[in-house]
């Protein structure tokens, strides 16, 4: 029994090297490697979800050794053959081709993301496999990130140290870099769910004067928590002062915000997007921003990521583009690997995960 264990650890520590997984092992090893569920981790993931791996005793795992890169499909399609499990981020296409280039054991997909627009559903549902996600454990952070964006967006922050750093500090001047204030505004929120509450609670007490927000339905429970009124898309549009889009993107949400939708738009308006660049028709987000139609708007989300350093929405002042980080404190992304490989042990044990996506 010692003698196994001791295996096992030293087996455990060579797994995370995938070149080394067999050359020096003992074939008593490479037996009790075989009985082992066979995981691949797409991304050197945060170091807590790695430690929950190693110490399972539950799986062998290969991982891509980067964060920096994304695993290549070519290498991802060979790595995924034969898996019981997969655990991956945002940046892999989870599609039929992947599932297929798997093959009939992989029975648990666990994202470390609550986003999972990169997973064709459809397909996973035929094949019956589960899925593991990690929504709520992100929620403060996107919150706060949403907020951080909305003010430097509104009150024109990266405008002014450019300014300032640039020699066009000149004089106080009564309307230079004036912006736009949340006290007595109307906040909107497409797409009100957890985050969307939270963003709101956060606000609040920059004495905003009223939340709406427009969903499928109306959401009672979620809109009471932030005395939310529940109002058309159109009226959304027509009184928000400040539009936080906070859905989800699926076929529904595609580009839902388009022309249609910014031209309804008062003036004055800021356009915050933390959700996904998918939801959002960037061509006409450019023309309504450099038209004057809107007043700013904040992304931390586009299409595609990273986006093109030549891209029209980089030449705008009044735009301000983030890097995809919304969830990017420490704590949250070791919440979220710790959740994502909890998961995956969870699902390929035959236990409910702690979340888990019911198709
Ligand atoms: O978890 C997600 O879906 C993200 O976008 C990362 O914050």
């Amino acid at each position: 029994m010692w003698c196994s264990r001791m295996a096992l650890r030293r087996l455990q520590k060579i797994a995370v090297t995938p070149l080394n997984i067999t050359g020096s092992l003992t074939s008593n090893i490479q037996r009790e490697m075989s009985t082992l569920p066979r995981i691949y981790v797409t991304r050197q993931i945060p170091p807590e979800g790695l430690k929950i791996l190693r110490e399972s005793g539950q799986v062998q795992f290969e991982l891509w050794n980067s964060d920096d890169i994304p695993v290549p499909r070519k290498e991802l399609l060979q790595k995924v053959k034969g898996v019981d499990g997969l655990l991956c981020t945002l940046t892999e296409k989870i599609d039929a081709e992947l599932l297929d280039a798997a093959g009939p054991n992989l029975k648990v997909l666990s994202t470390m993301s609550v986003g999972f627009d990169h997973l064709s559903l459809d397909e996973l549902k035929k094949r019956g496999i589960r899925i593991g996600y990690t929504p709520e454990v992100l929620t403060d952070a996107v919150a706060e990130l949403t907020v951080a964006l909305l003010l430097a967006t509104s009150r024109r922050l990266i405008e002014a140290t450019h300014e300032a750093k640039t020699g066009g500090w000149g004089t106080w001047r009564t309307l230079w870099l004036c912006g736009y204030e949340l006290a007595n505004s109307t906040v909107g929120i497409l797409g009100l769910g957890r985050i969307g509450v939270a963003i709101a609670e956060r606000l609040a007490p920059f004495k905003v004067k009223k939340f709406i927000y427009t969903d499928v339905a109306p959401r009672p429970e979620l809109a009471s928590v932030i005395n939310a009124e529940y109002v058309s898309f159109d009226e959304l549009a027509k009184q928000s002062d400040f539009l936080a889009v906070c859905c989800a993107l699926t076929p529904e949400t595609k580009e839902i915000c388009n022309k249609n939708l910014f031209s309804k738009m008062k003036k004055t308006s800021i356009f915050i997007n933390t959700s996904r660049g998918g939801v959002v028709n960037q061509e006409d987000l450019y023309e309504a921003l450099s038209t004057g139609q809107i007043a700013g708007a904040g992304l931390d989300v586009t299409v595609p990521e990273p986006l093109p350093t030549n891209h029209p929405l980089f030449t705008l002042k009044n735009c301000v583009i983030l890097p995809h980080i919304a969830s990017a404190s420490y704590t949250t992304r070791d919440a979220m690997s710790s959740l994502a490989a909890n998961n995956l042990l969870l699902g390929l044990r035959g236990q409910p995960m702690i979340k888990e996506l019911k198709l």
